[in-house]
């Protein structure tokens, strides 16, 4: 037996249609969604993520606003940069790509950002209200992992969930969504600290792995029938990506995500969500 494909692409791909009509609406009421991106530093993987955010927007019509800073950049240099996406009009949405060089106090900068224009999902303010179950715009890539699993039919509802990881992008913000009433799922969320993974992998109808950690998940720790999302990126020598999931759990779970064309294309229309979303609140209040 060999799982079926979670396929992000073709997911991602009709959500971006999706997108594309509302975005043509938004133009008729004279509004045009923008995004910009804040990317600090030259490392080529967030170059290209941030490159493949802007092709997904001219994709579905919504304006790019590029802000790069060279990776000497000082603190208040970028919170400057932030300052002024805040202001621009034409900026409905915005990220500033992580990591942030070292020395850079993150938060700092997340904080310095309008809610109202978190892309993201990931000011303070929007995590408080996502854990107070009020309206926010949610993080990408566990909103993405979400639409993955309902695009194909996968029930969350009542399901165990494994979150492996605790990275404030996916694992620390993953339960959070799950756990929802319209999710209804019941999450254990496991760590480096976790004394057994295996066991607590093996009990799992669902598992995230968001662990950054090459292969992580066996085979043997996979309930057959299960649903694996691989979160997880890293790289070879060769910069080729190595997900969280080992090949050979494709012969146990029922459904497996690849890696690439999984989750990372989901977290990109997600991200484009999130900014329609704002623009037609923006839109409303006219
Ligand atoms: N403020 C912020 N927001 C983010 O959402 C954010 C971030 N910082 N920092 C880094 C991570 C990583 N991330 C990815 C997004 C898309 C792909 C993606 O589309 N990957 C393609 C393949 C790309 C390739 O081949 O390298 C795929 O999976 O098919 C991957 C990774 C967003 N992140």
């Amino acid at each position: 037996m060999s799982a079926q494909i979670l396929d992000g692409k073709a997911t991602a791909a009709a959500i971006k249609s999706d997108l594309t009509a509302r975005v043509a609406a938004l133009k008729e009421q004279g509004v045009t969604p923008g995004l910009g991106t804040v990317l600090v530093g030259d490392d080529p993987a967030s170059q290209k993520y941030v490159a493949g955010k802007h092709r997904d927007c001219a994709q579905v019509g919504i304006a790019s606003i590029q802000r790069e800073l060279p990776a000497t950049a000082t603190q208040e240099e970028i919170e400057a940069v932030v300052r002024e996406l805040n202001e621009d009009p034409a900026c409905t949405g915005y990220i500033v790509q992580l990591p942030l060089p070292k020395g850079i106090d993150e938060n700092r900068v997340l904080e310095l950002m309008d809610p109202a224009k978190d892309a993201d999902g990931l000011h303070p303010t929007n995590l408080g209200r996502l854990v107070l179950n009020e309206p926010a715009p949610l993080p990408c890539t566990p909103n993405g992992v979400i639409s993955l699993l309902r695009a194909h039919g996968v029930e969350i509802n009542g399901a165990e969930v494994v979150v492996v990881g605790r990275g404030v992008t996916i694992g620390r913000t993953m339960p959070l969504l799950l756990t929802r009433r319209s999710e209804n799922a019941t999450v254990t969320q496991c760590h480096t600290g976790t004394q057994d993974l295996s066991a607590h992998l093996r009990n799992a109808d669902i598992i995230v792995a968001a662990a950054g950690v090459p292969h992580l998940i066996k085979a043997e720790d996979v309930k057959p029938g299960a649903a694996v999302l691989d979160v997880g990126v890293s790289r070879n020598a060769e910069g080729k990506i190595l997900g969280d999931v080992d090949p050979d759990v494709a012969e146990v779970a029922a459904w497996i995500s690849p890696n690439p064309g999984g989750v990372g294309p989901m977290t990109r229309a997600l991200l484009l969500v999130n900014v329609v979303e704002a623009a037609e609140r923006a839109a409303a209040a006219l």
